[in-house]
């Protein structure tokens, strides 16, 4: 190469390289100053690009972050990305997701879970309602009364392998309930089941829990590189199996629902109940096979880690538990009869309807953002006395809602079944948003609520549980529904521990009400660091872990067997946890 052309290339690289340097000032001085959203206060990497958000919702649980830059800005709506606000007014839930003029959905964080035109990712209102009017039959509590001897059918096989395995094996209930979960879903919307819960001999591994472990671990991978989710479409499934071979089992599983609906096509619908394939008759075989296989995942994960938290809950607190179990009839009341427990009886039992619905508040599956977009042609969006311009994203998540003490009071954070006791208790419903709300909440809640209501049941009346002493719970991760961290989950222990915990004082003693009875219980050192922002910060002896308020502290160190030993840095940077380890006293 001449002399002169490697000036003129160099030339040319330092004008590209200028040009990119003065695109990207540029660029960040329109998102600070002049963008419609630059008056609205949030970190200033949030405003000038969507990796801020990427990196907390990938940090594991993003809510609490979000609920600390709230505090830390004074606001209600929270600048989190370039054209995206977290909005924390209570009063503008229904506003987004409303009933008759919802926001619409934001495509691009829909197109991420790579199912298009599914009733779950359809975007055009008119498609969606559409397909809900295909589908809503067979989700209406009818259809679910038809579905109800398999929740049972499958709820007395979890029962039975547990009472084999648990003298000898370790059991991960977390696992056996995301087993009972998928089956019952896969009946409901294959017309068949994978045989899940017996697939191992001695635990509750399946191949299908680790499809869906990669499933949702590389979801937020897919929301940050739109490019490479692109990409990974176009390549054949070969080739991106070797690129990831966790991803050999998600074909397995799209392989598994075609060969599904083949049998479907073949032989009809051979069980007694309704399936979903059967309202989807003028859809293509593909938009069929997605559609079984989005409702599948939809309803899985979600209700096995809400069951997972409320048994976690009512364990952790003894009166809570006798009262569940009394209100059942005593453990061991269930004698095998499936007739003891028909899901029009239980429903009558108030207490297990709180304790339901607070599984449901408390352990919420799908606590994050739900985004939206700012209607054009619509009344104005206020928020914090300012208008949010049309086009701009929105949400508000679960999570808000649920510690909102503007609603709950001040134990909104405590898992309490008896706030649904009250005479003015009907009114909570309202604000109950687990399902999310108006024309896009979701459409399995009647089975998730019969789910809930039939396996906690099965559980209290045949097992004498408890939590474990002193065991590490998992960190709980939010992956659009949440999960607990596979590496972490603790198993049930063997039997000659049972007795060392049905001795432990900790499991007999009532809910630690205060810091002050806290501290004296545990012997741990907690305060109030100012710049924690009022997060609770304790030391003591033993484990890390953190939370958000006192209230948070009393219960958790009820349930951990208190020697914890708490720290919060500035950047609040917290793990709080559900436990998925239970123990089986024997009687
Ligand atoms: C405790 C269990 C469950 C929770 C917490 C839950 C939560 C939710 C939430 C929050 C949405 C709204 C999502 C959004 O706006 O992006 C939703 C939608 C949906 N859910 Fe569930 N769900 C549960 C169980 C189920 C079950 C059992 C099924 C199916 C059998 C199901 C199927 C769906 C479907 C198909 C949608 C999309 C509805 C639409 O957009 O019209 N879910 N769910």
């Amino acid at each position: 190469m001449h002399q002169g052309d490697r000036n003129q290339l160099a030339f040319l690289a330092v004008i590209g390289s200028l040009v990119l340097a003065a695109y990207f000032l540029l660029s960040r001085l329109y998102y600070l100053y002049f963008h419609p959203l630059a008056s609205f206060p949030g970190p200033t990497n949030a405003a000038t690009s969507r990796r801020w958000i990427y990196r907390v919702t990938d940090s594991g649980f993003p809510e609490e972050e979000l609920e600390w830059l709230h505090k830390k800005h004074q606001t209600s709506a929270l600048r989190i990305g370039p054209n995206e606000l977290h909005i924390t007014d209570v009063s503008k839930y229904k506003v987004i997701y409303s009933q008759a003029n919802p926001f619409p959905k934001w495509g691009e964080f829909y197109e991420a879970f790579n199912s298009p035109h599914t009733v779950f990712t359809e975007v055009d209102a008119k498609m969606h309602k559409e397909r809900r009017r295909l589908l809503n039959p067979v989700f209406s509590r009818a259809g679910v009364f038809k579905l109800e001897p398999i929740i049972h059918d499958k709820a007395r096989t979890m029962i039975k392998k547990i009472d084999r395995l648990r003298e000898k094996n370790d059991i991960n209930v977390y696992d056996a309930l995301r087993c009972l979960t998928t089956e019952v879903i896969m009946e409901f919307a294959f017309a068949k089941s994978a045989n899940m819960l017996e697939e191992q001999e001695t635990s509750f591994e399946s191949w299908f829990l680790t499809a869906f472990d990669a499933v949702a671990g590389s979801l937020w991978k897919m929301q940050e590189f739109p490019l490479l989710r692109k990409v990974a479409g176009c390549l054949p499934d070969k080739v991106v199996e070797r690129l990831d071979p966790q991803l050999v089992n998600v074909f397995r599983m799209l392989k598994y629902a075609e060969s599904c609906l083949n049998h479907y096509e073949m032989h009809g619908n051979t069980t007694s109940h309704p399936v979903v394939f059967e309202d989807l008759s003028s859809l293509s075989h593909k938009n069929k096979v997605t559609e079984a296989l989005d409702i599948l995942i939809a309803g899985a994960d979600t209700t096995a880690s809400t069951l997972t938290a409320g048994m976690m809950h009512i364990l952790s607190n003894p009166k809570i538990h006798t009262n569940l179990v009394n209100a059942l009839g005593g453990v061991g009341a269930y004698s095998g009869n499936a007739e003891v427990f028909q899901l029009l009886e239980l429903e009558k039992i108030e207490y297990l309807t709180a304790c339901v619905k607070e599984s449901l508040r408390v352990g919420m599956a799908v606590p994050g953002r739900l985004p939206r977009i700012v209607p054009h042609n619509a009344q104005p969006f206020v928020v914090d006395d300012k208008v949010i311009p049309p086009g701009s994203i929105v949400s508000i998540s679960a999570y808000t809602m649920h510690t909102s003490e503007e609603i709950w009071g001040p134990d909104a954070r405590i898992f309490n079944p008896d706030r649904w006791l009250k005479p003015e208790s009907k009114s909570l419903d309202q604000y109950l948003c687990t399902f999310s709300k108006g024309s896009r909440k979701c459409i399995g809640q009647n089975v998730a609520f019969a789910e809930v209501t039939i396996v906690l049941a099965y559980f209290f009346r045949s097992f004498k549980m408890a939590l474990p002493p002193g065991f590490q719970p998992p960190e709980r991760k939010d992956k659009f529904t949440m999960e607990c961290n596979p590496m972490q989950s603790i198993p049930i222990p063997k039997l000659h521990r049972l007795i060392e915990s049905a001795q432990s004082p900790t499991l007999n003693r009532p809910a630690i009400g205060n810091v002050e009875d806290a501290e004296q219980e545990s012997g741990a050192e907690i305060s109030s660091s100012p710049e924690s922002s009022g997060l609770v910060s304790m030391r003591g002896k033993g484990r890390t872990a953190s939370f958000h308020d006192s209230s948070d502290v009393a219960p958790a160190l009820l349930r951990t067997n208190i020697n914890i030993h708490i720290h919060i840095n500035g950047n609040s940077h917290i793990h709080r946890q559900f436990f998925p380890c239970i123990l089986f006293v024997p009687d």
